[in-house]
């Protein structure tokens, strides 16, 4: 089957997008990793699939694949591509769209000089819904990874986040402590993992290492997370910028029961087709 894609970035974090709208589209875990190899395939962290929606009262299903073929709950750099692409695709012309995820929805809106605004919805702090285990909700947890312990936040933007403070983004242990954290037992569907060094109380800087796709360029959602950790430590304003290695985002969060607001670019950057 010849299908149509469009690849696209959101401060480099990469997307396949697929519109499942006017085409046929079957995808198989094997696929999706196969499609993600960026020696022999079209090579992305995430394939993102623009489907019709099941609520009348929405405009489209939105859903997420990561590069290991693992179907999450959400992506916000994806989401701002998801606005880009069914805009630039005529699939609507409205310029707030509501998309319903795994876990919910987001209302995208479309700003002058192509930036695009998510409404993320309200994080999700309850360990059993994150999920996370621990006796009862705090704003930090003590992680035992391999004997050493960490201070972690653990934050559901739909898909789970856990965050910790660093002093120096540049040395933080990513690429070693990352992936112990995202497979670690008290994530029991495993978690994205974002380290966080303060700069200002309306300025961080994030490196996220993700589940299922590894370190990223940057992270939606994970800067959501990482904002609502800092603020529940004291840390943080209501707005914030997040300077990650792809790019700068702006985040507001105004606390309790508020959505997480995400502002940023998206970009396309060429159209393809390939045999599924
Ligand atoms: N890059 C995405 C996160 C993908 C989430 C995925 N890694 C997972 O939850 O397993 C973002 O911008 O929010």
């Amino acid at each position: 089957m010849l299908v149509r894609f469009s690849k696209m970035h959101g401060l480099g974090n990469d997307f396949m997008v697929i519109d499942a709208v006017s085409q046929r589209v079957r995808l198989s875990e094997q696929t999706v990793r196969r499609l993600a190899d960026r020696h022999t395939g079209i090579g992305f962290d995430q394939l993102l699939l623009v489907e019709p929606p099941t609520r009348p009262d929405l405009d489209f299903r939105y859903r997420i694949y990561n590069a290991d073929g693992s179907e999450v709950e959400h992506c916000g750099n994806g989401a701002r591509c998801f606005a880009r692409f069914v805009r630039d695709k005529r699939l609507t012309v409205k310029d707030e769209i509501a998309v319903e995820t795994a876990r919910g929805k987001a209302i995208l809106k479309m700003l002058p000089d192509r930036l695009v605004e998510v409404d993320m919805g309200a994080p999700c702090l309850n360990p059993v819904e994150i999920p996370f285990a621990a006796e009862l909700q705090a704003p930090v947890y003590s992680l035992d990874v391999k004997g050493n312990l960490y201070e972690v936040s653990a934050v559901s933007m739909g898909n789970p986040h856990a965050v910790l403070v660093v002093d120096d983004i540049d040395t933080a242990p990513v690429k070693t402590l990352g992936p112990l954290i995202e497979r670690h037992p008290r994530f029991p569907q495993r978690v994205n993992v974002g380290f966080m060094q303060v700069l200002s109380p309306s300025h961080i800087a994030l490196r996220v290492f993700e589940r299922g796709a590894g370190e990223t360029l940057a992270c939606g959602t994970g800067a959501c997370a990482a904002v609502v950790a800092g603020r529940l430590r004291g840390l943080l304003d209501a707005q914030v910028k997040v300077s990650l290695p792809g790019g700068e985002l702006y985040i507001g969060w105004r606390g309790d029961g508020a959505s997480v607001m995400m502002t940023g670019p998206a970009t396309t950057v060429f159209e393809g087709q390939v045999y599924l």
